[in-house]
């Protein structure tokens, strides 16, 4: 892969908790082309949102580094934004100023141009649009579904142009048809802002669908297992889900999450203590 835009070598994280030394993530490796949309899947506790935060400049790392565009991440950017799981919205401003709050935090801070706060408010406006917002733009975010307050969450991370979107299960809480709906927003988005995306989630089949590739994460050691390129063309539509490859990339990668869990049936269990009973 030439030029990277994320590149991640030898990414360490340990906790120290109860006394104990948890390894988060040891000797993680991987590039980030720019416009690639990247899914974490994996078994609880593998390190998914741990590598995330890092990437966010959120968290330290114990050793390795993590590079955007050639450069050393010290500390949260502009060129990166982060979208939760929980909204995380200001229950007292509408859509609109959600929207536009980080903007204007930076206009009180700069000394702006008249031209700037405009091409602020048109930035606004056009994601207002993009996000299929204006027939709520006046609203508070208590007046609004978990859909529509995640897609506000989006445009508020895409207002500075980030160019790196990490996204932590953004879409967990939401049930299973606005998932689809924002699976195919999150895709037009990404592929017309140029938005390379590294995506946190517990759905093969969202990861899948979503990504350029996969990256299966194992836990105790926190790594990566395997990196799973997904057999699809850029643009996505749901009936792909039905189709051979697809079904066969999720078994594959299902399997791989459970190969890696440590986890096992109960008949896994009885086989290795010798108990399988009679048939
Ligand atoms: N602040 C912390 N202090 C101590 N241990 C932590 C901390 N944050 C994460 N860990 C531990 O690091 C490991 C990786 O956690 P992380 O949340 O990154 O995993 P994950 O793959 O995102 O899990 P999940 O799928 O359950 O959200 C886990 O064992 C977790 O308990």
């Amino acid at each position: 892969m030439t030029n990277p835009i994320i590149q991640i070598r030898q990414l360490q994280k340990r906790f120290a908790a109860n006394g104990t030394d948890i390894v988060a993530l040891q000797d993680v490796d991987l590039d980030i082309a720019p416009g690639e949309f990247v899914t974490l899947v994996g078994a609880s506790g593998c390190g998914k949102s741990t590598l995330l935060r890092i990437v966010g400049g959120l968290e330290p790392a114990s050793g390795g580094s993590v590079d955007v565009d050639g450069q050393p991440i010290a500390g949260p950017g502009i060129d990166r934004a982060m979208v939760f799981q929980h909204y995380s919205l200001y229950p007292w401003l509408s859509v609109t100023d959600n929207i536009k709050f980080c903007r204007q935090l930076k206009v009180h801070r700069d000394v702006s141009t008249l031209s700037d706060v405009e091409s602020a408010e048109g930035r606004a406006d056009a994601l207002i649009r993009l996000m299929g917002l204006s027939h709520v733009a006046n609203a508070y975010p208590n007046q609004l579904s978990g859909g529509m307050q995640q897609r506000v969450a989006i445009a508020r991370a895409l207002m500075a142009r980030p160019r790196i979107l990490l996204m932590d299960e953004p879409f967990g809480a939401l049930d299973a048809q606005t998932r689809e709906v924002m699976h195919d927003l999150i895709l037009h988005v990404s592929i017309l802002e140029k938005t390379t995306v590294l995506f946190v989630t517990h759905d093969v089949e969202e990861a899948i669908y979503l990504a350029h590739r996969v990256v299966l994460m194992a836990p105790r050691p926190g790594r990566i297992a395997a990196v799973h390129t997904v057999p699809l063309p850029d643009h996505r539509d749901q009936d792909m889900k039905q189709t051979p490859d697809f079904i066969a990339k999720k078994k594959q990668i299902l399997a791989g999450i459970r190969n890696t869990s440590g986890m096992q049936t109960d008949y896994e269990l009885l086989e290795r203590l010798g108990q399988v009973p009679a048939p």
